[in-house]
C-alpha cells in the first residue's frame, strides 16, 4: 500500500468525509470571509496566516468564493500587511516558482482595514468592505459566511465581540453563518473566565463561539478517541485495574524571551497545564461518548473534568527557572512558576486510584510533548522482569510523532533472559512522505465547516477553571513558591521525588535503536 495514500487531496469544496460530521450537513454556496482581527499581532503572522495560506494551497480556499479581511489598528497599506505576511509563507530562498506563485495569488486575497478595536468607524468600514466582497461574488444577502479570528488580547474580547456584533454580523440567516474563534488565555481564574462567557455568550450563541486550544489540532491528540475506541486490545486495559499511572508532559528547552510579560501574568499552569494538558487528560480518561457528534464527545470531557478532585497542595511541585526575573519585563520579585508538576486524581469508577501526573515546564533540558501510560507490575512474575520495568504505552505529540509500548520479550539467543523491547510506530517512517497539518490549519477548517468537536465548550471551560482556581489563587497570594532550578535541566528535583512519590517507576537501561539502524 503506498504511503500516497494518507495524502491530504485536493477537495474541490468544503464538504467533509470525515467520521465526525454525523451532524446535518447544510448545503453551503455563499461566499466566505476570514477576518482576522489583531493581523498585524505576531499569532496572525506565524499562525494564523500561514495556517490559511496551506489551506489555500490544499484546494479548501477557493479563490471564487473566499476572502481574507486583516484587522487591526496599525495603519499601513494591504501591501505591507501582505509583505509582512509573505515572510512567514517563504521560507527559504530555494522556494519552487510554483510555492512562489502561490504565495503571491494567496496574498491577493488578502485585504487590510485599519480602526481601533472599539470605534464603531473601524467596524462600519470593515462591514462595507466585506459586504463589497460579498456583492462582488454575487452573494445572495444572508447566505455569506463571516468568520472572525480574535488574534487578540482576552482584554479587548468583549468590546470586540460587540462590534463585530453590532455592525458586521451577517445580515439574515438564508443558509450563512457568522462565527468566533476565540484564542486562550480565556480568563485567568474561575470568575474571570465566567465574566468573559457571559459577555461574549450575550452576543453569540453557543455554537457560533469556537474556543480554540491548538493542542487539539495535533495530529496524535486527534488520534486518541481512535486509538483507545477502536481497538479492541485497548479497550479491557483501560482502568485502575491495569495502569498505575498516567503522565502528560509538556517541555520546553526554552524560556520565556521575548514574552516575559506576557507569561508573568499568567504562568506555566494557566498557559499549558490548565488546557493543553488538561484537554489531553480529558481524551485519555473519557468514556467513550454515544457517537462523534461533538456535543456527546464534550460531554463526556466535561464529565472527567467534574470528577477531578481538589488539587492536594502536597502533590504540587512549582519552579521558576535562574534568570527568569532578568527579563526586563518580568517584576524582580516575581513569584510565577516557569515549571509546575501536578497530580490529578479523578474521583470515578474506571480511575479511582491512578495518579494524573501534568507536567510542564520552560528552559528545561528538552523540548517535547508526550503521555506516558504506566501499566502494573505483571502479577506473580515467574520470570523476574520486574527489575525490566513496567509496560509503558508511550504517546509522543511532538516532536516527531511515534506512539511505542515498552514490553518485556525474551532476549534474543540461547538463555531464556528478559529485556525491554518496544512495538514502534513512528510517523516518520511508516508514513514515509506524508505531511503532518499544522494544528491551526486543522482547526480553522474545522471553523468553516461548522465541526465544534476539537473545540472548548464553556461549561468546560468552567470546570477546568473549577480544577486550577484554588490554586492558582494560593500562588498569586504568595502562599505557595516556586523552587528555583537551573535552565537546561530537569526542573527542580522535587518534582521527580513527586513522581516516585506518586508510584512511577522509571525504567532504567533500556535502549531505544532507531529502526533505520
Ligand atoms: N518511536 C520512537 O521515536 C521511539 C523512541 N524511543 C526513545 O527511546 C528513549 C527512551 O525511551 P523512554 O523510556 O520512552 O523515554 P525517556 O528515557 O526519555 O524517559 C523515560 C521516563 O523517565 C523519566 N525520567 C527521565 N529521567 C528521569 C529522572 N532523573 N528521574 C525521574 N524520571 C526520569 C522521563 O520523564 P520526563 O518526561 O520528565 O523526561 C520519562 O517519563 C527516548 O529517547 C525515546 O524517545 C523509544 C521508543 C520508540
Ligand atoms: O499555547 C502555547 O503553546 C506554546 C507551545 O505550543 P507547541 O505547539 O509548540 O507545543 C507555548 O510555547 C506557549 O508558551 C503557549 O502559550
Amino acid at each position: 500500500m503506498g504511503s500516497g495514500l494518507w495524502s491530504i487531496e485536493k477537495r474541490d469544496s468544503f464538504r467533509s468525509e470525515s467520521f465526525s460530521r454525523e451532524f446535518e450537513d447544510v448545503p453551503e454556496s455563499g461566499s466566505l470571509s476570514i477576518i482576522v482581527l489583531g493581523a498585524s499581532g505576531d499569532l496572525a503572522k506565524k499562525k494564523t496566516f500561514p495556517a490559511l495560506f496551506n489551506l489555500y494551497r490544499q484546494g479548501f480556499l477557493p479563490p471564487n468564493e473566499v476572502h481574507i479581511f486583516g484587522y487591526a489598528r496599525t495603519k499601513i497599506s494591504d501591501d505591507e500587511l501582505r509583505s509582512r505576511i509573505r515572510g512567514y509563507l517563504v521560507h527559504d530562498k530555494g522556494a519552487s516558482s510554483q510555492h512562489l506563485d502561490d504565495v503571491s495569488k494567496f496574498l491577493q486575497l488578502i485585504k487590510y482595514v485599519s480602526g481601533s478595536y472599539d470605534s464603531e468607524d473601524g467596524f462600519r468600514l470593515l462591514d462595507k468592505e466585506i459586504s463589497k466582497h460579498e456583492y462582488s461574488k454575487n452573494t445572495v444577502e444572508g447566505s455569506s459566511r463571516r468568520l472572525f479570528y480574535l488574534a487578540l488580547p482576552p482584554s479587548v474580547y468583549p468590546s470586540v465581540c460587540k462590534m463585530v456584533r453590532t455592525y458586521c454580523v451577517n445580515k439574515s440567516d438564508l443558509g450563512g453563518w457568522t462565527r468566533i474563534v476565540v484564542e486562550k488565555p480565556f480568563g485567568k481564574d474561575l470568575e474571570s473566565a465566567e465574566q468573559l462567557s457571559s459577555q461574549i455568550g450575550e452576543l453569540f450563541e453557543e455554537p457560533q463561539i469556537y474556543r480554540i486550544d491548538h493542542y487539539l489540532g495535533k495530529e496524535l491528540v486527534q488520534n486518541l478517541l481512535v486509538l483507545r475506541f477502536a481497538n479492541r486490545f485497548f479497550l479491557p486495559l483501560w482502568n485502575r485495574d491495569n495502569i498505575h499511572n498516567v503522565q502528560i508532559v509538556f517541555r520546553e528547552d526554552f524560556g520565556t524571551e521575548g514574552r516575559g510579560g506576557y507569561f508573568d501574568e499568567y504562568g506555566i499552569i494557566r498557559d499549558i497545564i490548565q488546557n493543553h494538558l488538561l484537554q489531553v487528560l480529558c481524551l485519555v480518561a473519557m468514556e467513550k461518548p454515544v457517537s462523534l457528534k461533538p456535543e456527546y464527545i464534550r460531554d463526556e470531557k466535561v464529565k472527567v473534568l467534574q470528577s477531578v478532585l481538589p488539587i492536594n497542595d502536597d502533590e504540587v511541585v512549582l519552579g521558576q527557572y535562574e534568570g527568569y526575573r532578568d527579563d526586563p519585563t518580568v517584576p524582580d520579585q516575581s513569584n510565577t512558576p516557569t515549571f509546575a508538576t501536578v497530580v490529578l486524581r479523578i474521583h470515578n469508577e474506571r480511575w479511582e486510584g491512578v495518579p494524573f501526573i501534568l507536567k510542564a515546564g520552560k528552559a528545561l533540558n528538552s523540548r517535547k510533548a508526550e503521555i506516558r501510560v504506566q501499566f502494573k507490575d505483571v502479577p506473580g512474575d515467574i520470570f523476574k522482569c520486574k527489575k525490566q520495568g513496567r509496560n509503558e504505552f508511550v504517546i509522543r505529540l511532538q516532536p516527531s510523532e511515534a506512539m511505542y509500548m515498552k514490553l518485556t520479550v525474551k532476549k534474543p539467543g540461547l538463555e531464556m533472559s528478559t529485556v525491554q523491547s518496544e512495538l514502534d510506530l513512528s510517523y516518520g517512517q511508516r508514513y514515509q512522505g506524508v505531511t503532518i497539518p499544522e494544528a491551526y490549519e486543522r482547526l480553522i477548517l474545522d471553523t468553516i465547516r461548522g465541526d465544534q468537536q476539537h473545540f472548548v465548550r464553556r461549561d468546560e471551560l468552567k470546570a477546568a477553571w473549577e480544577i486550577f482556581t484554588p490554586l492558582l489563587h494560593r500562588i498569586d497570594n504568595g502562599e505557595t513558591k516556586p523552587l528555583a532550578y537551573q535552565p537546561g535541566s530537569r526542573g527542580p528535583a522535587e518534582a521527580d521525588e513527586l513522581l516516585e512519590k506518586a508510584g512511577y517507576v522509571q525504567t532504567h537501561g533500556y535502549i531505544w535503536i532507531p529502526p533505520t539502524l
